[in-house]
Order: structure tokens, then sequence, then C-alpha cells
């Protein structure tokens, strides 16, 4: 057997496709999202990611507006950028690249945005709606990568409903919302979430039909790991040195081997990190819906 692919390109295409017909939509009305950016300090991969997300607005139409900080900013700069954020008429939406330089606050950083701006659904306003299952569609904005994930398995036909998912990895922008996800009612999953502590890693993904890696751990989930047929995500993405070539290379969490026993594998690079991308417009679009229901 070999997995089915579960093109994060293809299908972010797709979603970018729909949703400039929908930012049109809200320009005939007189309408125009707004993405900020707020970035501190200059880690490589955070100015892709930020740089991407600008490349990204301007191809289905949104506006965007970026703040860049020094990694000499203080903790009372990176407050004043936010209120400048929270203030700006044309910032519809914004986000706050993370990881933060060290010395930074990231939670309390994100507890001073505008929640109906926040659109990586991580102010604790937005995780505190996840939490009660109060409906993100219309009133609050999802986390990027798992609306990401959960976008890619859905347009793919994936089953979630009653099936177990092993979710490897606890941090904030994939693991932990995640799980409070797939056990929304509509979703259904029953999940397991791991970590660094979880005693059999193994034996917890081998009873999984849907298994999500994000931990930075290059090849950890291996094949024997996998039960047949099982969706497999590969979130976690770590540089590493090719010794043949001493030229950086980006590998995920799961050994490419898995593709030989899962059922759906997304790849890494180009799985779900650019599911993750979309969602992020798609936030910033709905966002501007609501504000036109309001
Ligand atoms: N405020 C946030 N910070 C971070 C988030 C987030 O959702 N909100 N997620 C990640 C970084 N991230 C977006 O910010 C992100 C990561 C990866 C990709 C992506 O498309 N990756 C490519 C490969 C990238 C490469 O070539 O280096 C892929 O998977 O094909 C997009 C966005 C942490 N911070």
């Amino acid at each position: 057997m070999t997995a089915l692919t579960l093109d994060g390109v293809a299908t972010a295409t797709q979603v970018k496709l729909e949703l400039t017909e929908r930012v049109r939509a809200l320009a005939a009305q007189g309408i125009v999202p707004g993405l900020g950016t707020l970035l501190v300090g200059a880690d490589p991969g955070s100015l892709s990611y930020v740089a991407g997300k600008h490349r990204d607005c301007a191809e289905v139409g949104i506006e965007s507006i970026r703040i860049d900080l020094p990694g000499s900013a203080t903790t009372a700069d990176v407050r004043a950028a936010i209120a400048d954020l929270n203030a700006a008429r044309e910032v519809t939406g914004y986000i706050i690249q993370l990881p933060l330089p060290v010395g930074h606050n990231e939670n309390a950083m994100l507890e001073l945005m505008d929640p109906a701006k926040d659109a990586d659904g991580l102010h604790p306003t937005n995780l505190g709606r996840l939490v009660l299952g109060i409906e993100g569609e219309l009133t609050s904005p999802l986390p990027c990568t798992p609306a990401g994930i959960v976008e890619l398995l859905r347009r793919y036909d994936v089953p979630i409903a009653g099936k177990n998912v092993v979710v490897i990895g606890r941090g904030l922008t994939v693991g932990r919302p995640l799980g409070l996800l797939f056990t929304r009612k509509g979703l259904d999953a029953t999940v397991t979430l791991t970590h660094s502590r979880t005693v059999d890693l193994a034996a917890e993904v081998r009873r999984a039909d849907i298994v999500v890696a994000a931990v930075g751990q290059p090849h950890l989930v291996q094949a024997d790991w996998i039960k047949p047929g099982a969706a497999v995500l590969d979130v976690g993405i770590t540089r590493v040195e090719n010794p043949e070539t001493g030229k950086g290379q980006l590998t995920g969490d799961v050994h490419p081997d898995v593709a030989s026993v899962a059922g759906y594998l997304s790849p890494n690079p180009r799985g779900v990190g650019p599911m993750t991308r979309a969602m992020l417009l798609a936030n910033v679009v709905k966002a501007s819906e609501r504000l036109l229901k309001s």
C-alpha cells in the first residue's frame, strides 16, 4: 500500500480561490479586510513565515500591514505595538508571530490583543470559546494549524467521527487546541494528547486512526507504529544538515517509510504548512464577514 498524499499546496490553492471570491464580495459592500503582523527579532524561520503571510494576502486581495521590531525591543515596545494594532482602523485582524524572543512573556502579550482582531485564535477569550464549544465560524477564529489539519482531512473525505486520534505534542499553536477541536460536537473524535512524558508513545500511536505529529523531532514516528490505513499528518519540521551535501534540509516528524503503511499521509513540507497559511486568510475574511453581520 502507498498512502494517498494529503496535498496541502493544492488544497490551500483551492481554499485561496474560494477566499478571493469572498474578498471580492466584501469589497462590493465597502469592506476591505486587512491583516496586521507583529514580528519581534530576526529569526529566519519567522521572517520567512511573516513574508509568506503578506504574499498570501496580496494573492487573495487582503490588505496587509507589517510591524517589525528589533530583537532588542523591550516589553514596553511590544505592548505599544499591540496597542497600535488594536487601534488601527485598517487592521481588521492581526497576529503576533511566535515564538517571541526569549525574555518576552507570550501569554501576557497574547492577552493584550483585542480578541475581535485576533486572527490566530490564540487570545484566551477565543481559546475559551473553543473550550466552551461555541461554534467558531460566526463567533470566533480557530487556531490556524488545527483548523488547517481538519480542513485537509475534510477535503479528502477522511472519516473523523468516532475515530481514535493521537496527537503528539501539546504546544499552544497545534497540539493543545487541536485536541479540543477534534472532540467538538460535529467532529466527535476520541483524542489522546501525548507529550514528552508519555510512557509508551509507540503503543498509543498504534491504536490511532489519525496521527498528528507536532513535536519537531525528525523521523520520530516510525512505520511499525502505524495502524494500516491510518491517516498521518506530519506537522513538526526541523532543518537537518545533509551529511553528503552539507546543506540544511527540512525534515518532518514522520519517517518516509510510514507511506507504505498509512492510508493517507500529509507530506512535510507541502502538507499542513500551506493549510496553516490558508486558514489565517480564512480567519481574516471571516472576521470581516462578522463585522458585516454585526
Ligand atoms: N502567531 C503564530 N505563530 C506561529 C504559527 C501560527 O500559526 N501563528 N505557526 C508556526 C509558524 N507558521 C506560521 O506562523 C508557519 C509554519 C510553516 C508554514 C509552511 O508553509 N511551511 C512550509 C515549509 C516552510 C519552509 O520551506 O521553511 C510547508 O510546510 O510546506 C507556514 C506557516 C509557528 N508560529
